[in-house]
């Protein structure tokens, strides 16, 4: 991948390190001065790859630190271009005073996530890789770090970077056709046309389904709590969350917007959130609350049914539609307390009777969501990477516009499907950024941490 070179960069500065106190911190510089800016700070020339060990000094030649100063030269470096690092005491007030002298000297401070924006600008990383550093710098455990260190060693970007080859080639293949617009396309390889298609369709959707498990893998387990109105569903977040997060009443009809709460599950993260109860009618508050649960049933991963012990069928019609298309789902029968008789039916890997009032049932409970955590995780270990949902998005409007261009192909319509196969071909090209929206770039490296 190459990129125009930006000569007019100017120079950024940061700590590198974690906030707070440690054994060692960093301040990086990066751009056309970092090396004057460095030189200045360190009160001597940098060579190249070697570990000095110097006075770090003020305006008035005062030291500010010893500590060891590294330089590495454009284009070798983690930017692509020359940078400098500072490595000092970890003490908060000595890199303050460090980047303070950065300043004084001409670098700007640097934003959030623009170190790893200029080695994607520098052609060093491609954005998914860029996205992927960020991913392993968050990731919660080894699991979640082994998997983004395979994206940011490029095993994503490359599947996605064949794909786009693929659909290229197929793209040549129509565009080519539409030149002899004359002839009937089995004239011009239509068969072998139409095989290409399904390849790709079938590559894509393979694409689709890792890329997915990769977006769970970083963002962990989505359980949206769901059932009918009072059937115990912000008793039960609060009895998983361990506090009282959502407003319980015995007014069916209490919550309307929803509530996120994330817990950790040895290492893995569950996400759940309470929804307003589904039933017909209501106001129109409680209509927009009802809306919402749908909205965010869309994304779940879990469907966590609550429903009244008492009355477990009363409540199920109103869900049935609403989690039909959710992968996974636990039913629960809540208010076990109020039964007189044990439930009638044994609990199960997909049903528990238990009580968020009085907590029996609960430990069952964490088990099974533990599992199904983990479950989830442990499928997409071997060979995983993390993505996020902007790339499953991405391969799904591909997948969106392949299937239309095979369409538009059955109809001979060959100009039409070229269209379509361009636009798929940019969707897989946002994935790596070799085609980008200007405001994408600020979006994603922005919620990068600073020095990074
Ligand atoms: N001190 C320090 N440790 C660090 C980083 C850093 O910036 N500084 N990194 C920052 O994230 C990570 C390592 N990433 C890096 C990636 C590329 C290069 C680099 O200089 N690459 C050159 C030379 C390659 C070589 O000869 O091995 C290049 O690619 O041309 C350095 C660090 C983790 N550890
Ligand atoms: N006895 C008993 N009462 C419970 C239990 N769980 C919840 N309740 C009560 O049932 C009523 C409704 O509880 P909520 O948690 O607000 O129910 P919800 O499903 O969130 O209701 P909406 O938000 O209105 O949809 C409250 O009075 C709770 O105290 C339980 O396990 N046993
Ligand atoms: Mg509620």
């Amino acid at each position: 991948m190459t990129h125009a070179p930006t000569p007019d960069r100017d120079t950024i500065a940061a700590i590198a390190t974690a906030p707070g106190a440690g054994g060692v911190g960093i301040v990086r510089l990066s751009g056309p001065r970092a090396r004057e800016i460095g030189e200045g700070i360190a009160a001597r020339r940098l060579q190249a790859r070697r570990a000095h060990h110097v006075r770090f000094v003020d305006g008035d030649g005062a030291a500010i630190d010893d500590g060891i100063a590294l330089y590495f030269a454009a284009p070798a470096s983690y930017t692509g271009e020359d940078v400098v690092e500072l490595q000092a005491h970890g003490s908060p007030a000595v890199l303050q005073a460090l980047v303070e002298r950065c300043g004084a000297l001409g670098a700007r401070r640097a934003r959030p996530g623009e170190f790893s924006e200029r080695a994607f600008l520098e052609g060093r990383l491609d954005l998914a890789q860029a996205e992927a550093v960020a991913d392993l710098i968050a990731a919660a455990d080894a699991r979640a770090a082994r998997a983004a260190r395979r994206a940011l060693d490029g095993e994503f970007s490359r599947r996605v970077d064949a794909l786009a080859d693929d659909l290229l080639a197929v793209r040549v293949h129509v565009e080519a056709a539409i030149d002899f617009a004359d002839e009937p396309l089995d004239t011009l390889g239509g068969a072998a046309l139409r095989q290409r298609f399904d390849a790709l369709s079938l590559a894509l959707d393979a694409l689709l389904a890792a890329t997915e498990r990769g977006r769970r893998l970083r963002d962990g387990l989505h359980a949206v709590i769901v059932g009918p109105p009072n059937a115990g569903k912000s008793s039960l977040l609060n009895a998983l969350a361990g506090s009282d997060r959502a407003i319980v009443t015995d007014i069916a009809g209490t919550t309307r917007d929803l509530l996120h709460e994330t817990i950790r599950a040895d290492g893995v993260e569950l996400t759940l959130v309470d929804t307003a109860g589904l039933r017909d009618g209501g106001d129109a508050i409680e209509r927009e609350g009802m809306r919402r649960a749908r909205e965010e049933l869309a994304r779940a991963d879990l469907a966590i049914v609550v429903l009244d012990a008492r009355d477990p069928d009363g409540g199920r019609a109103a869900v049935a539609d609403a989690i039909a298309a959710v992968p996974q789902r636990l039913w629960l029968h809540n208010k076990a307390d109020l039964l007189d008789a044990p439930a009638a039916v044994a609990d199960g890997e997909d049903r528990l009777t238990l009580s968020a009032r009085t907590g029996q049932g609960l430990d069952a409970l964490h088990a099974r969501l533990r599992a199904l955590a983990q479950g989830e995780a442990g499928d997409a270990a071997e060979g995983a990477f993390t993505a996020r949902a902007r790339h499953v998005d991405a391969l799904r409007r591909a997948q969106a516009e392949l299937a239309d261009a095979r369409v538009q192909i059955g109809r001979e319509a060959l100009d039409l499907a070229a269209e379509s196969l361009r636009q798929g071909h940019d969707a897989l090209g946002e994935i790596t950024g070799r085609v980008r929206a200007d405001d994408l770039l600020g979006h994603i490296f922005s919620s990068f941490c600073i020095g990074k």
